[in-house]
């Protein structure tokens, strides 16, 4: 985290323009529902992202690259938080004419306790904090207790939830699931953000939360991380058909000793095909990208809890 400094001027006249963080565990739905909801706007967005570079925003929405930065379709753009806020913030007040919202996507082991003040930084003003929760990190009960404690943080944090993977739950666990948030975040509205469930405009929720904190940004420390994730790349001898991909993704726990709770990567076919592997849990996905969304391979990157 590099230290941050206020700009002396405010931008914009003295406009500020209103800020959401996006949190929620690792692999919760956060880029998802983001993605979603700029495909939807035709409002200028700015995105702050820890990675605009591998796979976080959905290509089919990116206009123009440029470095850590992002033009995206309908003059939203995305940039890179991976150095600390402070140069995100500062690409996003050099432009001459402001964003309507800014949404800020937390990393999925951040606490929004740490990075709230940061929303009410120059030319920026908090408008709440948006947790993604899905159902299945809620009630599994195979989770460490430290995760579910540190899920249990972010909810409690939550000006609005949006609740994801109903889709993917039985009715009394997505009951229980919304019990559990009921506990931690009394009074919070809770959306169903399942896939192919999202209430009509429960995403137009995430820009217009309206719930302001207050907060003192020189006594920030920035945002901290929890250092039991272990994070690797693995990089993939490719090009890989599925069957080999899916051969080298079962043997992952063996490279990596302790419980794997996030992978992604791009993989390279013999067809010079792309295929996208997102791993949450227990659950794996691996999907061709279309034409559109082609990109160079990467490496897989590997989330695990250290042992
Ligand atoms: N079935 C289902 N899958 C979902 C839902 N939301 C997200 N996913 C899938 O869950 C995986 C992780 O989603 P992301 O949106 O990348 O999650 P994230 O919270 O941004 O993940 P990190 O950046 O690792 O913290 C992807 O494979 C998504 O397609 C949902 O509501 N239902």
């Amino acid at each position: 985290m590099t230290a941050y400094t206020e700009p002396e001027f405010l931008p914009w006249d003295g406009r500020r323009v209103p800020l959401t963080f996006v949190g929620g565990y690792l692999g919760a739905g956060k880029t998802s529902a983001i993605n979603e909801l700029l495909a939807a706007s035709d409002r200028p967005i700015a995105v702050i992202v820890n990675d605009v570079g591998a796979i976080n925003i959905d290509a089919r929405l990116v206009k123009k690259r440029n470095g850590d930065t992002l033009e995206l379709t309908d003059g939203c753009v995305c940039c890179s938080s991976i150095d600390g806020f402070g140069a995100a913030f500062d690409q996003i007040r050099a432009r001459a004419v402001p964003p309507e919202h800014i949404i800020v996507e937390l990393s999925g082991v951040a606490e929004a306790s740490n990075v709230i003040p940061w929303g009410n930084s120059a030319g920026f003003l908090l408008d709440g904090v948006v947790i993604v929760a899905a159902v299945d990190q809620l009630v599994d009960t195979g989770l460490p207790g430290w995760v579910r404690q540190h899920i249990d943080r972010q909810v409690s944090e939550a000006d609005m939830i949006v609740l994801t993977k109903t889709d993917l739950a039985d009715r009394p666990t997505t009951t229980a699931a919304i019990a559990r948030l009921g506990e931690l975040a009394p009074g919070v509205p809770v959306v169903d953000g399942g896939l192919g469930r999202r209430e009509p405009e429960a995403l137009g929720r995430f820009l217009a939360l309206g719930g302001h904190r207050a907060g003192d940004i020189a006594a920030v420390p920035g945002p901290t991380l929890f250092d039991l994730h272990q994070t690797d790349m693995m990089p993939i001898d490719g090009p890989l058909d599925r069957g080999e991909l899916e051969a080298l993704l079962d043997q992952l726990p063996r490279h990596f000793g302790g419980q794997i709770v996030r992978a992604k990567g791009v993989v390279a076919t013999p067809d010079d095909e792309r295929l996208l592997v997102q791993i949450v849990g227990s659950r794996r996905e691996i999907s061709v990208l279309l034409p559109s969304e082609r990109q160079d391979p990467t490496d897989l990157v590997v989330i695990s809890l250290r042992q």
